[in-house]
């Protein structure tokens, strides 16, 4: 058993503790920096620090790092992070993995991805559905592109709070000067993100352990606190709470002719029993009759919270409709201005059907134009006809029917999707909405099926000379 448990069940008791832990609030983090920056072995030194390593496991990382370690007599406690097999013959990290551990105070999950450029789509994935970032910058670099790149992707995606790890202090003799300039050149930067960014900044040694959990006596200049305890003191669950109600119906439920239930999992907001609601598209309204749980009824659920909805009135939801407060003025628009992370070797066609995820509702658009693309290494702006690999640009997309649209940094899961190849079936892309665009909405499914659509794209792109009609733009 682990350390840290095995002494907090001795204190208070079993019952006591499963109690404390299952309220503990749960806070998602990422960790990016370029390759070998010491993500692996920071996050080894969050769980060995924190007593979250069993007996075994420290055993095993001991005579491991005499054979494959990096780090002479100190056990390399990246061997922790590094489990696989094929990760440690090649010395990188190649997929996003998550892991988890907890304090007195938190509970944890990392999210950690990958250094190496063409991973930027993995970054993305992991950073979808974090609170905070911590960004490790090597104390002997500085401040890189890949630093730049991995701040903007996960401001883009909507996380708010950044804690930049200056690491590898112990290198550069825990030099306070050089952790300023590195901060100040950061912070210089930083200016160009989302202004509703909350940074922290602090100087670590991972190898040593330096400021990682308790403050280090080799940084007295530094006033700031550890960085597990700028984990636990993130202020985050309120911005949850605080935000529109959006319930994404994932399922509706009848088994018998006296229930109706709209199952889902609140994206954001809360409910209460009594909320006079609406859904969308229609528009139609009603009021909240019960909040149906496993676990009985409840009064009243929050955002990430998995329930059932019955109405006081029968009306008609389906699948993929959103139910949002009654006096919500949600806009509907099949025309959306978003952010689009291009995904695939194959570039984004512009004027290509694509099918579209957006908080579980599939429907069908394509990217009718590109704005410009950004830089992702100093924010420029520039234009161009497609996305590659990687590639972050403002897209204007259309569907074939309008839908909710809620802007990304307010409500992630309505405000996001995903964009699929139709063929292969492989998720090509992510969007993040910005804006509908409502006085341009043109294509309505009423005129022309998705199947045509999509024909005539191919007949114009195929077969240019026969100068084929757009009939998206026809019908504008
Ligand atoms: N001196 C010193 N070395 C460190 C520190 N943190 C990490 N290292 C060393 O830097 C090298 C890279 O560390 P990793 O933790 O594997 O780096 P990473 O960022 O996870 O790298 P990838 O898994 O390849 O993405 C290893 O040799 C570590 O021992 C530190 O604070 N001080």
């Amino acid at each position: 058993m682990n350390s840290l448990i095995e002494q907090q069940v001795a204190e208070i008791g079993i019952e006591a503790y499963l109690d404390q832990h299952h309220h503990k609030s749960l806070l998602r983090f990422l960790t990016c920096g370029s390759v070998d920056d010491g993500k692996s072995t920071l996050i080894g030194r969050l769980l060995h620090d924190s007593h979250q390593i069993y007996e075994d496991q420290l055993a095993a990382i001991y005579t491991d790092s005499q054979k494959v370690g990096t780090t002479g007599d100190k056990p390399d406690l990246a061997l922790l992070v590094d489990g696989l097999q094929a990760e440690r013959e090649q010395g990188i990290t190649i997929d996003v993995a998550y892991r988890y551990f907890s304090t007195k105070k938190r509970k944890f999950i990392i999210a950690d991805t990958p250094g190496h450029e063409q991973y930027t789509r993995n970054m993305a994935t992991g950073a979808s559905t974090c609170d905070v970032a911590v960004i490790l910058i090597d104390a002997r670099k500085g401040v890189l592109d890949q630093t730049r790149r991995h701040s903007y992707i996960a401001s883009l995606l909507g996380i708010r709070h950044f804690i930049v790890a200056i690491n590898k202090m112990d290198l550069v003799g825990f030099d306070e000067e050089r952790f300023t300039s590195i901060r100040d050149e950061y912070l210089e930067f930083a200016e160009k993100l989302n202004k509703n960014i909350e940074i922290k900044l602090v100087p670590l040694s991972a190898l040593d352990g330096d400021n990682v959990v308790s403050l280090s006596e080799q940084t007295p200049w530094y006033k700031g606190d550890s960085l597990l305890t700028l984990l636990e003191d993130v202020d985050f669950v309120q911005e949850q709470e605080s935000s529109d109600f959006r319930f994404p119906v994932q399922y509706v439920n009848r088994p018998n002719l006296d229930f109706r239930g709209f199952a889902g999992t609140i994206a954001s907001g809360l409910v209460k029993v009594g909320d006079k609601v609406k859904a969308l598209p229609s528009g139609k309204m009603s009021t909240i009759d019960r909040i149906v749980t496993f676990d009985g009824d409840l009064p009243e659920a929050y955002s990430g919270q998995a329930i059932t909805l019955t109405l006081k009135d029968e009306i008609d939801i389906s699948r993929g409709d959103t139910i949002v407060a009654a006096d919500d003025d949600v806009p509907l628009s099949n025309n959306l201005l978003a952010d689009i992370v291009w995904m695939a070797e194959a570039p984004l066609e512009v004027g290509r059907q694509y099918d579209i995820k957006v908080a579980g509702k599939k429907t069908v658009g394509s990217v009718q134009g590109i704005r410009h693309q950004v830089d992702i290494n100093n924010l420029e702006t520039f234009t161009t006809e497609t996305l590659p690999l990687n590639g972050i640009g403002l897209c204007e997309v259309v569907l074939n029917e309008a839908i909710a649209v809620d802007a990304y940094q307010n409500s992630i899961d309505t405000g996001g999707f995903i964009i699929i190849d139709r063929l292969t079936n492989v998720t090509v892309g992510a969007g993040m909405v910005r804006e509908a665009l409502i006085d341009k909405t043109v294509v309505s499914t009423g005129d022309f099926s998705a199947f045509e659509i999509e024909f005539n794209a191919l007949v114009r792109k195929h077969f240019p000379h026969w100068n084929a009609d757009d009939i998206s733009k026809l019908l504008g």
